[in-house]
């Protein structure tokens, strides 16, 4: 039989009905295939995922995206939402997208137990978080993460940590001694000082000589380039209204991100200098690593030292020098904002509330000494829920978006009704669906935590019902989103909990903390980085709080 083949056009004949139909038509083909995949994604995605109800758009451009990023407390916003919706819903987000807002236990207990694989990045984050930090375990995603991950949770042990409380101390009694200083040196017996500012120095500090044994000294004063830059950050505030839509507009098209605005070019200024930084400190851990001194050897314990250990040998845990150098711009950058923002929400939360600064201080003197790892962890209880109901209250991190990397069916525990008036127990995700969830929601939600769950009141840890029955639900550390949960559960959460706990049992001890004018001193939130306390009128992040000493 003879068997007829088509012939395949060649390259040349090709090449010459391409310039027969002109780049116009060929344009114009390409765009209109480009349109039909999108047409196509869309039905299916609409096929696979429940509508469900949600808040009007009250932008046709923005959706209600404008509204939450310039809102004081999107917490709040996506709270009252659930309200009116239940505990799943759909917002409008920019250019038509959609996200699925959970507000439920169950279904974010299902969620988080399937990040990195099901609900990954979305390719803004993506590219934001590889232009600040480089491909490391912010970044990175499935067996890649889980790879990295394995090789940075030693340096986050128990013993670790056990061994860096004396750093925490340290940075804590260098403030002490500068604000005794100042203290001293005013007539009036006390002084005003700026608290956010030595926050940040503490923490810089600490995540400095803790991570990678470097002393960044800017608790001595020294003018140290990475806090400029975030400095920077939060004193941008103003950001202007085309920076602003082009960042919103980004979520539809990270491209935008490549554009040259003031923001870009500080998030590239803040990789430049994380990058020499990393790359100065890693020649300098390799150098000690190879030193036969063995008190040289000993500072392998630090972070960095476990990072570069992880270079050697163990081929499953190799990772290359950039990802060594993305792995402590990770550090620097979770590890310095995060808790200088708590340990501020903590000095203006006891500042506000003058009673539970006095009973903090009086379990801390009752104590007596210097409390040690172990005891901080299990033998001041009051201090557990000071730094508890900070955490539920002002979580650093107040929001995650995460795209559906396939399709999946996310349960409920209580129903929803979907936009055809149906009752649903669980909700059908399409692949590309963007999930949202809202920490500061869940944390400060009154359905969850109770009527009183907007107030600061560090009892309620105290007691078995202090926490209510559906706050028990909410899995993660303590019932609280705050280090979220499942398999990018906060790497260094023991660290932060126990550099909190020591820095804040230094300061009540020896100080008493006043707002400067005034117990109703209004605050609010300014953005930078992260969004941070700010007192109003105040420029940049200014928290200026009367402080004196204890006696
Ligand atoms: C109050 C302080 C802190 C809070 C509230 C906090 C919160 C978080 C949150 C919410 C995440 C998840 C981020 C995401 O899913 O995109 C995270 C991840 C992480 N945090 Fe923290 N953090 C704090 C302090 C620290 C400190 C002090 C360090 C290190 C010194 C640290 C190291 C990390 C690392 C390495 C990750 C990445 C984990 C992963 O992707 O597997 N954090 N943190």
């Amino acid at each position: 039989m003879k068997v007829s083949t088509i012939p395949l056009p060649s390259p040349l004949s090709l090449w010459t009905t391409v310039r027969g139909v002109g780049p116009f038509n060929v344009a114009c083909s390409l765009a209109a295939l480009w349109a039909f995949g999108k047409v196509l994604r869309a039905l299916r995605w609409r096929l696979k995922t429940t509508q469900l109800r949600g808040p009007p758009r009250t932008s046709f451009i923005y959706g209600v995206s404008h509204d939450l990023a310039s809102s004081q407390d999107s917490g709040e916003m996506y709270e009252r939402w659930a309200t009116e919706y239940g505990v799943a819903y759909m917002i409008p987000s920019v250019l038509g997208q959609t996200r699925i807002v959970l507000c439920d236990p169950r279904a974010i207990a299902h969620f988080y137990a399937r990040e990195t694989w099901t609900y990954v990045q979305t390719p803004l984050s993506l590219t934001l978080l590889e232009a600040s930090m480089g491909r490391g375990l912010l970044w990175s995603q499935g067996e890649d993460h889980k790879r990295q991950r394995k090789a940075l949770t030693p340096g986050f042990s128990n013993a670790a940590i056990r061994k860096l409380t004396s750093v925490f101390y340290d940075s804590a009694y260098k403030a002490k001694g500068a604000w005794d200083t100042a203290i001293e040196s005013s007539k009036d017996g006390d002084a005003v000082i700026e608290v956010q500012n030595w926050m940040s120095h503490i923490s810089l500090d600490t995540v400095g000589i803790a991570g990678f044994s470097h002393d960044f000294g800017s608790l001595d004063g020294k003018h140290a380039s990475v806090t400029e830059v975030f400095d920077t950050f939060g004193n941008n505030q103003q950001a202007s209204a085309v920076n602003k839509a082009l960042l919103l507009l980004a979520s539809a098209f990270p491209i935008i991100t490549k554009i040259p605005t003031k923001r870009r070019n500080l998030m590239k200024k803040l990789s430049i200098t994380m990058g020499e930084i990393s790359n100065d400190l890693l020649i300098r851990s390799r150098r000690e690593k190879d030193s036969v001194n063995m008190s040289r050897r000993e500072e392998e314990k630090s972070i960095i030292g476990l990072l570069i250990k992880s270079e050697g040998q163990d081929a499953e845990l190799r990772m290359s020098k950039e990802e060594v150098v993305a792995q402590m711009k990770v550090l620097l950058v979770a590890g310095y904002e995060t808790i200088s923002i708590s340990l501020t929400w903590a000095l203006i939360e006891l500042s506000r509330h003058p009673d539970v600064q006095t009973s903090l201080r009086e379990e801390l003197l009752a104590f007596g000494a210097d409390p040690t790892y172990d005891q901080l962890k299990a033998s001041l209880p009051y201090l557990d829920a000071v730094v508890h109901e900070i955490l539920r209250l002002h979580p650093p991190v107040g929001e995650f978006i995460r795209l559906a990397a396939a399709d999946d069916v996310i349960p409920l525990s209580e129903p929803v009704r979907t936009i055809s008036g149906e009752m649903t127990d669980s909700i059908s995700i399409g692949k590309g669906t963007l999930i949202t969830i809202s920490g500061a929601a869940i944390n400060r939600s009154s359905a969850i935590w109770g009527p009183d769950a907007k107030e600061f009141k560090p009892d309620r840890w105290l007691t078995e019902d202090g926490i209510s029955g559906k706050a028990k639900e909410v899995q993660g550390h303590r019932h609280l989103l705050t280090f979220v949960d499942g398999p990018r559960t906060c790497l260094g959460k023991d660290f932060a909990i126990t550099e909190f706990k020591t820095v804040l049992s230094v300061l009540v001890k020896n100080f008493v903390f006043e707002m400067r004018d005034g117990l109703d001193t209004p605050v609010e939130i300014a953005r930078g980085i992260f969004p941070r306390p700010r007192v109003v009128g105040e420029d940049g992040i200014g928290v200026p709080l009367r402080v004196r000493r204890y006696e």
